[in-house]
């Protein structure tokens, strides 16, 4: 499976002296963070303020770290910036997808970042270059920066309406986005209405004084398309942009510019906190549910992150306690795949008895796909990635927990490593259900056919990859894990996208 891409937005308080906050350094160390959700390219785009002609950009193939050296961050001058970490879901990985993309527009210059991918990309496309704009790539996420380059049909007076834009593109594309947008002094967030892909906003904070937010003074805010950015960047989470939501940042603060709901528009005031205060729940509520990506919580996300109140962390060993209620299995020992399938192995452990005992040695220089053109390869990636811990396997019977199968390239050849270690029995438990449908907004889980689960019944899954068991969990069993720790504030609906395992896609697609 490939990941999503992370996003990144920081903006400075008016009242941070110069010299204090390095913008361009922040984003990168918000992008370190979100390294895990893509890994293809990156890109920082940073503005010295409203009279700027231009903004400054770095971009690069590869890892974060590999990319802005000294060099590169030092000449990212200006106290606002936008930054992104790639993994290509339209447009292929040509160098001139990587993100964020910029253009000038007759007000000044304008940069985006996306997360996600344009269901009705081919229309849009359609419809600007009918315009008679020309497109420099096949990114989906150039026709965002496009759309929002021009006035809305219902026209501007004498400045621009950014807000009005916005919304006039959500209104053009339900889903799949987050976007961190800047314009002049300004950096908007944006989450689709179905809030299918996460972002956040958090304060930046000085370091080493109390924690208490409240009494002290914000040094600026950001964006990110995960919490776990902020610690690495010296923030606290304030709280997740709503979906339909249009947040602005500027050198004073947040606002609230906006909810698009599912399908009608209310236009909220905000509090002192950036919060929408007067949201219409009425109008909200009669839309379709949202559709956050349930796959951010088994698999994507980091696990420190918090999502809708609760930590990722949770939620995996949730399933995992699970999987052990709807699964059972006579067994020795438990253990994990290395590494996102830990906290659910742990849940496995404590709802069964079993003891856990790792089996898996993982080299941490290897990334977390492997995409490998052979079978030859691809289980050589596997003995290139995992260890077996032969003393801790020798005559057991294990049970071994893994987050999600996609293709079945892991699951296979570990079970051959472990076998061969010693294994007596090797029962595979899998912490979500099976995955029988591509996606479309943003993850590149692969065709049908490709799928491991559509390849075989699954009473038949276990002796194809070579298991003594193997089960999942059940699509009920993980919305009860997901749902169960919820807290969210306004009472703003919640719901979660599940069509690649059940095939029901929040809205209609258009082929
Ligand atoms: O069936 P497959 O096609 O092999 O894909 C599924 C595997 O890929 C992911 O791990 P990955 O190595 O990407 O990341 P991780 O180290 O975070 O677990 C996932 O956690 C499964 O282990
Ligand atoms: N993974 C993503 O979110 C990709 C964003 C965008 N569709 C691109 O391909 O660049
Ligand atoms: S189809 Fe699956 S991976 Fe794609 S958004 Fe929905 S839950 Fe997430
Ligand atoms: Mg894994």
């Amino acid at each position: 499976m490939r990941e999503a891409c992370g996003v990144i937005g920081c903006v400075l308080a008016r009242s941070t002296p110069d010299g204090v906050v390095n913008v361009a350094r922040m984003i990168y160390l918000g992008l370190v963070a979100l390294q895990h959700r893509g890994q293809e390219s990156a890109g920082i785009v940073t503005s010295e303020g409203p009279a700027s002609t231009h903004f400054n950009y770095q971009k690069g193939d590869g890892l974060v770290a590999a990319i802005f050296t000294d060099e590169k961050l030092n000449k990212l001058k200006g106290d606002m910036g936008l930054g992104h970490t790639r993994y290509s879901t339209a447009g292929g990985r040509d160098p001139t997808n990587t993100q964020p993309f910029m253009v000038h527009t007759r007000h000044g210059p304008l940069a985006t970042a996306h997360n996600g991918e344009l269901i009705n990309a081919m229309a849009l496309r359609k419809a600007i270059m009918d315009r008679g704009v020309g497109l420099s790539t096949l990114s989906d996420s150039e026709l965002i920066t496009q759309m929002l380059s021009q006035a809305p049909p219902r026209g501007e007076k004498a400045k621009p309406d950014w807000g009005a834009r916005i919304r006039h593109l959500i209104e053009a594309t339900p889903t799949a986005y987050s976007l961190v947008v800047m314009q002049e002094d300004k950096i908007y967030g944006v989450r689709d209405p179905f809030g299918n892909r996460p972002l956040c906003i958090g304060r930046l904070m000085p370091l080493g004084t109390a924690n208490d937010d409240e009494q002290r003074k914000p040094l600026g805010w950001v964006f990110s398309s995960e919490s776990c950015a902020f610690q690495s960047m010296g923030a606290t989470l304030m709280r997740e942009v709503y979906p339909g939501e249009i947040v602005e940042l500027s050198p004073d603060g947040v606002r609230s510019l906006d909810i698009v709901p599912r399908p009608k528009r209310t236009a909220p005031h905000s509090n002192a906190h950036g919060d929408p205060d007067d949201i219409d729940h009425e109008t909200i509520l009669l839309g379709p549910p949202p559709a956050f990506c349930i796959f951010e919580y088994v698999y994507f996300a980091r696990a420190d992150s918090v999502f809708e109140g609760q930590q990722v962390y949770s939620v995996r060993q949730r399933c995992g306690r699970q999987l052990a209620i709807e699964s059972p299995v006579d067994a020795d020992i438990i253990s994990t795949v290395p590494e996102s399938a830990t906290p659910a192995a742990l849940g496995f452990s404590l709802e069964s008895g079993i003891p856990y005992i790792e089996v898996l040695c993982k080299n941490r220089y290897v990334g977390r796909s492997f995409i490998q053109p052979d079978t030859r390869s691809r289980k050589l990636a596997v003995a290139k990635k995992f260890g077996a811990l032969s003393e801790n396997l020798m005559g057991r019977r294990v049970v071994l927990v893994d987050d999600s199968i996609v293709r079945g390239t892991t699951v296979g050849p570990i079970i051959q490593l472990l076998r061969q270690a010693g294994a007596k029995e090797v029962h595979i438990r899998v912490a979500s259900p099976p995955l029988k449908h591509p996606c479309y907004m943003g993850i590149n889980i692969p065709t049908r056919g490709e799928l491991l689960a559509n390849q075989k019944p699954l009473e038949e899954l276990a002796s194809h990859v070579g298991a003594d068991s193997l089960a999942y969990l059940s699509i009920e069993g993980l919305r009860k894990a997901v749902r169960q720790g919820i807290v969210l504030k306004n009472n703003i609906p919640t719901g979660h996208c599940t069509a690649c395992l059940d095939g029901n896609y929040p809205v209609n697609l258009e082929w």
